[in-house]
């Protein structure tokens, strides 16, 4: 395929194209996942997420493990065609004696009993922890095998967290969150992702997407998010909601804080602290700013998904 890369980057993109399609065409994995991703991004074809779902099923049929993670994405998530969450655990069933994570992933899915389209059952009840500003929290919202799940498939990921420079529209390093990062978009979820990201849905009131990528953020001894709040200046469709799973325990300090009233929430392992970032007509409620404390000892990990007034546009 470095032909075919080559090729486009010299500017020859029809002939790029041409070679992956006769690739993709004979059946090669290579060919199959480039021209998909190449549909995502709309690179040298129209974009089209039908086409790279359909690319992806082949590229999994033909054996590509990439394939087969990319194509399940496409399931569970409804990307470039109707959610099917059956025909989701149907691939994972096929892969699950020659690969680990699809095996782990129906091991944690089959206790979560869920309904059509990988709904969630049952909701844990929430518990007011202030009305001013808004706080929830969900005691045992995720399991801890869930927990431990997300945290090590977000451990490869990780890297250090980045703020947007809001002058020159460049991500860098920033002290008010040093942290490390990792996120899940659309096409990284898996079936328990989903899974998890619907529950945070059906537990919040809203649809599923609504929330951007799962965020997964670990602070080491010493690390801290500052005081801030969650609203982006200047957007319309504003992120109304904030949800934080707690995916570990055993660390001291690290307290979820609103600085406006001193609320210190100490999340358990599994519990979903969900507050409230704008008021009812959307203006930014600054009694929600909040910060992560200084951990002072052991490791914190979270999954935040903020949550928007409206779904965010369709897939990548
Ligand atoms: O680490 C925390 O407790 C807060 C995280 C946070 O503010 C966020 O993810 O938006
Ligand atoms: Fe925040």
């Amino acid at each position: 395929m470095r032909d075919a890369q080559a090729l486009a980057a010299a500017g020859r993109v029809e002939e790029a194209v041409a070679l992956l399609r006769a690739g993709a065409g004979r059946g090669e994995v290579d060919a199959l996942l480039m021209l998909a991703a190449w549909h995502v991004l709309g690179c040298g074809v129209a974009r089209d997420m039908a086409a790279a779902r359909d690319l992806y099923g082949r590229a999994a049929e033909a054996g590509s493990a990439a394939g087969a993670q990319l194509y399940l994405a496409c399931l569970v998530t409804g990307s470039g065609g109707p959610v099917d969450w059956l025909a989701a655990m149907d691939l994972l069933r096929a892969r699950a004696a020659e690969d680990a994570d699809a095996a782990h992933q129906l091991a944690l899915l089959g206790p979560m009993a869920l309904g059509e389209g990988g709904a969630p059952a049952m909701l844990p009840p929430a518990e007011a922890l202030s009305d001013t500003p808004w706080v929830r929290i969900v005691r045992g919202a995720a399991s801890p095998a869930e927990c431990d799940y997300v945290a090590a498939l977000a451990a490869p990921r990780l890297a250090p967290s980045m703020v947007i420079d809001p002058r020159t529209r460049q991500s860098m390093r920033h002290p008010v969150r040093n942290s490390d990062a990792a996120n899940f978009p659309v096409l990284a979820e898996n079936a328990v992702i989903r899974a998890l990201n619907l529950r945070i849905a059906a537990l919040t009131g809203t649809d599923v997407a609504q929330g951007e990528p799962l965020q997964i953020l670990r602070y080491a001894n010493g690390q801290e998010y500052r005081p801030h709040g969650d609203y982006l200046p200047g957007e319309a469709n504003q992120r109304i909601l904030t949800a934080i799973l707690y995916l570990t325990d055993g660390y001291a300090g690290g307290e979820t804080r609103f600085t406006a009233t001193g609320l210190a929430v100490s999340g358990g392992k599994g519990d979903l602290l969900i507050f409230r970032n704008t008021d009812a007509d959307g203006t930014p409620d600054r009694l929600s700013a909040h910060a992560g404390q200084p951990v002072t000892a052991g490791v914190k990990m979270i999954a935040t998904r903020w949550i928007r007034a409206a779904p965010l546009p369709a897939a990548m």
